[in-house]
């Protein structure tokens, strides 16, 4: 760990898409912290830039400017194999639509990330049984994709996400695809990760139910931050962190700047 104690350092991001009449700019300069064991929600309207944040920290794209450091280390200037490791190793993404793979069980896709990386698998069962046991998706290990719900799917993505105990898992509106009760499950289930095991999770949604699991959230708007919420734990509810995150989301809808 660094000496500043700080995970993710995001200094001054900026992405620019396209050029002349045809320029968009997504990021406009975002600057912000991330605290191992943290579970960070960001939220925004959409087109806010809330997809662009979490590429540019997952490396799938190159900011235009400024710096992103894990661990004290500058990720953008990783090339080759340094890359390779960062992704592989360090970086847990969690999509909005499962990507598993077809042809692949529900066990064997858990465990891609390890065999994509040479790891010894048989080593990591017992991890993989943590992860299945906390997913409540046991049963459902010899299972193809296609033969699993919605809901299921988004555990065993979760959980492949896990596998590999990355330094931080990066999670792109995992709620979106899910109906309201496996939502909370899936959003229950990381929440206990994040808590028992200290996991650090950055998730990008619109859904205030799931932002409510988060312990701080970042808004975003027109590229950058603007507004930030924090759970007071120990004493705030899950409820009454629900209720703020709802108000400043209808402040903003409405125009007003007064949560600013
Ligand atoms: N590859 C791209 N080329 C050009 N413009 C892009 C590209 N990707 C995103 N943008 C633009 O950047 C801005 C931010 O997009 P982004 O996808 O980050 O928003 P978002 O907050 O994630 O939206 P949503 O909630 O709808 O997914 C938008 O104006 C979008 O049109």
């Amino acid at each position: 760990m660094n000496a500043s104690n700080k995970l993710l350092e995001v200094k001054e991001v900026r992405k620019v898409f396209g050029e002349g009449q045809n320029e968009t700019m997504a990021l406009k300069g975002v600057t912000f912290d991330v605290l191992p064991g943290e579970f960070l929600g960001i939220m925004g309207a959409s087109g806010s830039g809330k997809t662009t944040l979490l590429n540019v920290i997952a490396t799938m794209l190159k900011p235009t400017s400024g710096q992103i450091l894990l661990d004290g280390q500058n990720i953008s200037s990783f090339k080759g194999s340094q890359l390779a490791a960062y992704r592989g190793d360090q970086i847990g993404y969690l999509f909005q639509q499962f990507e598993l793979i077809d042809n692949l069980t529900a066990k064997e896709n858990i465990m891609l990330p390890l065999a994509i990386h040479g790891i010894n698998l048989k080593e990591q069962e017992q991890a993989l049984l943590q992860l299945a046991k906390l997913f409540d998706i046991e049963e459902l290990l010899n299972k193809f994709p296609s033969q699993l719900s919605g809901g299921q799917k988004q555990r065993v993505a979760a959980a492949r996400a896990l596998i590999s105990n990355p330094s931080i898992v990066l999670a792109d509106e995992p709620t979106g695809a899910l109906d309201t009760k496996n939502a909370k499950i899936l959003m229950e289930k990381l929440s206990e990760h994040n808590q028992q095991q200290e996991s650090t999770i950055l998730v990008v949604t619109h859904d205030a139910n799931a932002a409510s699991y988060c312990s701080r959230i970042l808004f975003i708007q027109d590229g950058v931050i603007f507004h930030e919420l924090r759970r007071n734990v120990p004493g705030e509810s899950q409820e009454a962190f629900y209720e703020r995150i709802v108000m400043v989301m209808a402040q903003l809808a409405g125009g007003s700047s007064n949560v600013l």
